[in-house]
C-alpha cells in the first residue's frame, strides 16, 4: 500500500525526489519516487527507491554485500524481475532504484478479494520461477570466479 512520507523520510534521493513510501524491508525503506529532472519525466518514470537503513550503511561487510546485489541486479533482464534504474551503493545512505510495479501487493489482494483462483495462483507461481531462475542466472554470470563469456543469465541455474 502506498503511505504517505513520514517526518523522518527523505525528500531527496540521489538524483530523486520522493513522493510517497511504500514499505520497508530488513535493510531499509522503499520510496515511491521521480527524477529531480522534470523536463524528463514521464509517467513510466516511477520509481521505487530503497534507502538503506543507517545502521547498516556504516558496515563494511553489509556494503560489499549491497554492493554485490547492485551489481547482479544491473545484470538481470527479465520481464518478470523490476529492472534496476540506477543506485549508489558508496553514497551516505547508500540505495538502489528499481522501475515502480504498480499493483496491490499478493497479502492486499488476498486481504481484499479473498484467496486467487487456482489459475492466478499457478501462473503467479510460474512468473515467481521464472523471476528467480533470472536472478539466480545472473548471481552466475557476475560472480568473480565465472567467466563472463561462458555465461548466459537468461538459462537460469543448471
Ligand atoms: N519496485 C517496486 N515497486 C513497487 N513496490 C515496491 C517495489 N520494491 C519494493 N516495493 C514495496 O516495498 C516493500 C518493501 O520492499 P523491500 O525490497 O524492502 O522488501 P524485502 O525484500 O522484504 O526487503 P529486503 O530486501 O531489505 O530484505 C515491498 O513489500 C513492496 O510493497
Amino acid at each position: 500500500m502506498i503511505g504517505q512520507l513520514r517526518e523522518s523520510s527523505p525528500r531527496r534521493i540521489g538524483p530523486y525526489e520522493t513522493l510517497a513510501r511504500l514499505g520497508a524491508g530488513g535493510m531499509g525503506e522503499v520510496f515511491l519516487a521521480r527524477p529531480l529532472e522534470l523536463a524528463a519525466y514521464g509517467p513510466g518514470d516511477l520509481v521505487a527507491v530503497k534507502a538503506i537503513r543507517n545502521e547498516l550503511a556504516t558496515d563494511a561487510v553489509f556494503r560489499r554485500r549491497f554492493r554485490r546485489e547492485a551489481e547482479v541486479a544491473a545484470a538481470i533482464r527479465d520481464p518478470y524481475v523490476a529492472r534496476l534504474v540506477g543506485s549508489d551503493t558508496d553514497a551516505e545512505q547508500p540505495w538502489l532504484a528499481t522501475e515502480y510495479v504498480v499493483g496491490p501487493t499478493l497479502a492486499e489482494a488476498v486481504r481484499g478479494h479473498g484467496p486467487l483462483p487456482a489459475g492466478a495462483v499457478a501462473s503467479l507461481g510460474e512468473g515467481l520461477a521464472r523471476a528467480l531462475a533470472a536472478v539466480h542466472g545472473a548471481g552466475r554470470c557476475t560472480a568473480t570466479s565465472s567467466p563472463r563469456t561462458s555465461c548466459s543469465p537468461s538459462t537460469g541455474p543448471r
